[in-house]
């Protein structure tokens, strides 16, 4: 079959041969303890087909009588069942196989195995059609004899029996069970329970081969990978497509709105791929186009709503243990009516990885179980993985829309946020046009729908994702965030998971529109502030994340939850060293070292029944981990596997009882990083030794010429000074001059400097040096980190801002200085804090302390120094960004107490905290879109501070 070529099972068979051994192996195990005899040892049917008996009754007598019942005809399959076929079928088959159900009746009858040919559906007398044997077939198809009638009552009695044991009583069964398990494994040691589980030295492979959250998981932190490499190959070359987007433009084969005129604005993107392993799955059915279709390891039809079980499974006592599990512990009643629904008697359990819209406008959901799906939509088809069909149209997105941008941030296999603002500014285009062009273009490669959902940040892209889907695109305007945000439910936001979701629903939240309504304070009393305050923002459309472009692995792990069935420790053990080995090749991959261990384990809850309702799944555990840090990062698979084993021998737990077992490493450090690092320390090393150099050249003091006719004077150490000079001075604005001289006089006053003071200070602007500066140069630390950095660069141009904001009254002459203050100043930041201490606390607020520092500041300072100014606007505007506006508040307010305190140079403290705290206002306006209200206020009437 053309499709197993590329399912990803090849190796394995093809899809459909892993499905048949599968269910070969199902059927084998759900046979053993219903065995009475083993009449049809050896023996495999197939039911093609009506017949009478019906394919159940014949799959019951088969096993029964140990015999097997393929649900797929096999090569192997010795005989097939059937009453009537049609014609063209049947010149296709190989007629000498095909027999009539009443053979088996027979056969059990007599307690022999009769001989098959006058059973023979067919004569093969003419080669180009079969002829239809009228003879014991279509006889024994018109009734059912008293002997046959009475075998069936009696097995389903049988089958009525074990199933009243199972859940009335789960000792007795278990032990009943037991029983019967114990006669049947001796009878059949290659029974499948050692055949597909994690003793077989294969499994792994085979596990990993079919695992789609395997694959997926895999497909996704590759595609993180992917970004970064292609940015890092891109440099600064021109973007192709651009030009190509650009002509069509000019052309007016394409129409954009006029964006020239509009301010620039920021335009993420969220792309997703639409019911994404449908989608690639119809490209080799489009016949399926339209119809209700789900993407699972289970054929479907009838044999999904009615699988084998395992006798010692207990569907009933399990589906409630998960029920309660589920709502009683996790709050998550999404997955308690799952197996509510699901684990119904039979239905098949194996999951819906994705589903069609058609098949969503009948209440199927991804992830629901294939048996409950059938139940809401009958008609529903099932598709089989293609695996290499998603990594091919994954690879054709992530490329589509890396040939305009490399501002991507890979989120999975089908999903990425883009920043678009630098592309539609350079084109001119508008945005909406070029996602139109740009999802045209994806689905002219893939044959594959996608959707768009545009916004000015990652939450409200992804949200209009959301309105935009299937095959659609949405923008969402800022200004209709907070209404639209209101209309939704708590867990659409990140984070918001069952718990959070249930704590906010017992505080009589209910969705986004009631968060709304609450103050920070009460969201932090219910899920402390971190969390609250992100809700806080994300309930009203604001999201200060970041698109992060390149995402480094934090960690790496192998995980098995499926087949892991041991009797003895050597199996375990084995195992152990196989998932190590696995692990281990992973990290190898990624060229990283690991400094953490940690085992996951597993293990069947006390409660749960001893064999699982899904086909060796691991059923309801506890899951335990154990970790392990190392002294020194590690990349050797013997000593990762060792450490392994020991942390498996401490947990004590017996092999039979584990269910899933997973490695975990942590604490990656990182080749590239650490080139990174040496880059930096490269970097900075040689700036010190520039800075060395230019020590000589780059002035402590820089003197102004004219228009300043300043006379120097080495201890004016700040731009207050300089402010009262040019005040005093200032001509050209008669009114700045009018108010900041007035501030001055009054100031004068107070301070050393008087109007009758010696002539002002001579023209020199002094860069702060850290020696005058009243913080530890340590405390202006950039952080080294790309994050930091960044958050670094913000910061600076607000240090920028405000220096100009606090000095914008001044006459144009001044400017040249100031600006030069101000470059001369951040070069100083950026150099010095690498000279020293290069690894220090940036934010001077962490300090428990910090209210004494900022006491001691006012106190002893006569009058506060930009650089400090800015220092504690910086610091304080950082925890505006983190979300700390309890400490915010508190600091500000201290900070106004102690301000008001001041009797020297009071109101240069007053306008230096308005200052502060103006820009923090306007901070707080734009992050959080509300005003911070400080109980404190300065309240001077000789410089006039008020709060407006
Ligand atoms: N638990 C999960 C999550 C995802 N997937 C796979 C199947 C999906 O097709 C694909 C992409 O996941 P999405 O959440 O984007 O789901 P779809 O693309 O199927 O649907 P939608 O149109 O809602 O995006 O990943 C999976 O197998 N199991
Ligand atoms: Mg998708």
């Amino acid at each position: 079959m053309a499709d197993e070529d590329h399912n990803g099972f090849s190796e394995w068979g093809g899809y459909f041969e892993a499905k048949k051994s599968k269910l070969e192996e199902q059927f084998a195990a759900a046979s053993n303890p219903f065995r009475k005899s083993n009449l049809f040892d050896g023996i495999s049917i197939f039911v093609n087909g009506l017949t009478n008996p019906t394919a159940d009754e014949l799959k019951r007598i088969m096993m029964v009588h140990g015999g097997t019942f393929h649900h797929y005809e096999r090569s192997h399959t010795k005989f097939i069942i059937a009453s009537n076929l049609p014609d063209v079928k049947v010149r296709k088959m190989d007629t000498s196989r095909i027999i009539a159900a009443q053979w088996v009746v027979d056969c059990v009858e007599q307690n022999r195995v009769l001989d098959y040919k006058p059973y023979l559906l067919y004569t093969n007398q003419k080669t180009t059609q079969p002829r239809l044997n009228f003879g014991k077939g279509k006889k024994n198809d018109s009734t059912l004899d008293n002997s046959t009638v009475a075998e069936e009552t009696e097995l389903d009695g049988i089958l009525k029996e074990l199933q009243q044991d199972v859940a009335t009583s789960p000792k007795k069964h278990i032990s009943h069970i037991n029983n019967l398990s114990a006669t049947t494994t001796s009878n059949h040691p290659n029974s499948s329970h050692s055949a597909r589980t994690a003793v077989d030295p294969e499994f792994l492979n085979e596990f990993y081969k079919n695992s789609r959250l395997h694959h997926i998981a895999t497909l996704g932190a590759g595609f993180k990978q992917y970004v970064c490499e292609l940015r890092q190959a891109h440099g600064n070359k021109p973007f192709v497509k651009r030009g190509e987007l650009r002509t069509l433009l000019v052309a007016g084969k394409l129409l954009s709105e006029d964006v020239s005129t509009k301010t620039p604005k920021r335009y993420v993107m969220h792309i997703d791929m639409d019911c994404f392993f449908v989608s690639v799955g119809l490209r080799s059915h489009p016949d399926l186009r339209g119809l209700p279709i789900a993407v699972t390891h289970s054929k479907g039809g009838t044999g999904a709503t009615d699988v084998p079980v395992h006798p010692q499974a207990n569907r009933q006592v399990e589906r409630e243990l998960f029920a309660q599990r589920f709502e009683q512990h996790l709050h998550d009643n999404v997955r308690a009516d799952k197996v509510r629904y699901g684990f119904q008697k039979n239905m098949s359990l194996s999951e819906i990885a994705s589903c069609s819209y058609e098949a969503r406008a009948k209440g199927i959901r991804n992830g629901m179980f294939v048996g409950q799906a059938l139940k809401l939509c009958p008609e529903l088809k099932t598709i089989p993985y293609d695996f290499e069909g998603y990594r091919e149209v994954a690879f054709a997105l992530y490329n589509t829309v890396a040939q305009y941008t490399l501002n991507i941030e890979a989120v999975s296999c089908d999903e990425m946020f883009v920043d678009l603002t630098d592309v539609l500014q350079e084109l001119q285009v508008d945005v909406m046009t070029f996602v139109t062009h740009l999802r045209q273009e994806v689905r002219d490669i893939t044959a594959c729908p996608c959707s768009a959902g545009v916004a000015d940040n990652k939450l409200l892209a992804r949200m209009a994702t959301k309105l935009a889907k299937p095959n659609g695109q949405h923008l969402l305007q800022t200004e209709d965030a907070a209404n639209y945000m209101a209309t939704l439910a708590l867990d659409v936001l990140p984070g918001v998971g069952s718990s959070i979701t249930y704590k906010l629903n017992q505080a009589g939240l209910s969705n986004c529109a009631d968060v709304q309504q609450v103050s920070l304070v009460r969201l932090e009393m219910l899920l402390g502030k971190k969390m609250a305050q992100t809700l806080y923002q994300n309930c009203r459309g604001i999201d200060p994340r970041p698109l992060v472009y390149e995402q480094q692995r934090k960690s790496i792990s192998a995980e098995v939850n499926y087949g892991i069935r041991f009797s003895k420790y050597e199996e375990l053990e084995k195992f152990l060293k196989q998932l190590s080995g696995e692990v281990h090749s992973r990290l190898i991959e990624i060229k990283r070292k690991a400094k953490s261990i940690t085992l996951k384990l597993m293990v069947r809850a006390a409660e749960a029944p001893v064999e699982t309702s899904k086909f060796m799944g691991h059923g309801i555990c506890d899951n335990q981990t154990k970790s392990l840090l190392l002294k020194q990062s590690t990349d050797d698979l013997e000593f990762i596997t060792q450490n392994v084993l020991k942390l498996m021998k401490e947990s004590g737990f017996p092999p039979n009882e584990l269910r899933g077992i997973g490695i975990h490493l942590s604490k990656l450090d990182d080749v590239v990083e650490s080139k990174k690092e040496n880059l930096i320390m490269n970097m900075f090393s040689k700036i010190s030794e520039k800075q060395k150099d230019k020590s000589i050249n780059i002035p402590i003091a820089i003197p102004i010429k004219e228009p300043l006719d300043m006379k120097a004077k080495s201890d004016s150490t700040n731009v207050l000074s300089l402010l009262k000079n040019a005040a005093t001075r200032s001509k050209s604005n008669p009114a700045a001059a009018f108010k900041i001289a007035n501030f001055f006089q009054v100031t004068a006053t107070e301070s050393s400097y008087s109007s009758s003071s010696p002539p002002p200070p001579p023209p020199m602007i002094h860069v702060a040096s850290w020696a005058d500066c009243f913080l530890n140069r340590s405390d202006l630390q950039p952080s080294t980190s790309k994050a930091g950095l960044a958050r670094e660069n913000k910061r600076l141009c607000r240090a920028d801002q405000i220096v100009t904001k606090y000095m914008e009254e001044l006459p144009q002459h001044m400017h040249p200085a100031i600006h030069q203050y101000i470059t001369l100043n951040n070069k100083q930041k950026d150099v010095a804090p690498t000279v020293e201490q290069p690894e220090k606390q940036t934010n001077i607020f962490v300090n428990p302390n910090y209210k004494s520092l900022l006491a001691t500041w006012v106190k002893t300072e006569a009058v506060p120094k930009p650089t400090d100014v800015n220092l504690i606007y910086l610091n304080i505007c950082d925890l505006v960004l983190d979300n700390q506006m309890d400490k915010v508040y508190e600091i500000m307010k201290y900070f106004c107490c102690i301000v008001k305190t001041k009797r020297r140079n009071s109101c240069c403290w007053h306008m230096a905290y308005n200052e502060i705290e103006s820009n923090i206002q306007e901070k707080v306006q734009e992050i959080l879109d509300c005003h911070i209200y400080i109980r404190e206020a300065i309240d001077c009437c000789k410089c006039q501070s008020f709060r407006s």
